[in-house]
């Protein structure tokens, strides 16, 4: 992968959906650490109990933000679903090239997922803060579009964090 970094400052990325971008993408590198925390071990790509628990977390979230629980819980499926093509493209990666598979494994439980926690409450308020600007126009779709391709140069994403990213994002103009 040639992303790395990970740095993807919000003050830096174009436009009113610069931010929500940002954050986007800083959830989609830490899929390399899921992948790198799962390949090789028991655990599955796909943890629905989990993943019904951050939803739920996301609904009750977004209600004490006062913004939409089901778009705000529409919008994090669809970053939970970006994380996975992240994950499974990084397995189809790592098992037709054992050179390239990871030589450590971080901590799902203890490591990884309170990072994707802390990025949970940041983009609840995100999208309460682009709450205006989010709507199916043709001005939303122009200003994602900015801020996606500001965010996939400054973070150098490589064909596969592109496609999670496009996934991600999929939701935001509606
Ligand atoms: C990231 C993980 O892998 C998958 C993706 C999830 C997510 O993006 O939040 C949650 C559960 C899993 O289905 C994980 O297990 O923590």
């Amino acid at each position: 992968a040639v992303h790395s970094g990970g740095a993807t400052p919000k003050g830096n990325v174009v436009g009113p959906l610069g931010p929500l971008t940002s954050i986007a993408v800083q959830r989609i590198l830490l899929g390399d650490k899921v992948a790198e925390a799962k390949f090789g071990t028991d655990s599955p790509i796909d943890d629905p109990a989990r993943e019904q628990q951050e939803l739920q977390a996301v609904a009750a979230m977004a209600a004490n933000a006062g913004i939409d629980p089901d778009a705000s819980v529409r919008f994090f499926d669809a970053q939970i679903e970006a994380n996975k093509v992240v994950q499974r493209g990084l397995y189809a990666l790592w098992t037709k090239h054992p050179e390239l598979r990871p030589s450590e494994r971080p901590d799902l439980t203890k490591d990884v997922r309170p990072k994707l926690d802390q990025i949970t409450t940041e983009i609840i308020e995100q999208l309460k803060a682009t709450r205006d600007t989010r709507k199916p126009t043709a001005t939303c779709h122009l200003q994602l579009l900015q801020a996606q391709l500001s965010t996939e140069l400054r973070a150098r994403l490589d064909a596969l964090h592109r496609r999670a990213l496009k996934t991600a994002l999929q939701p935001v103009c509606t």
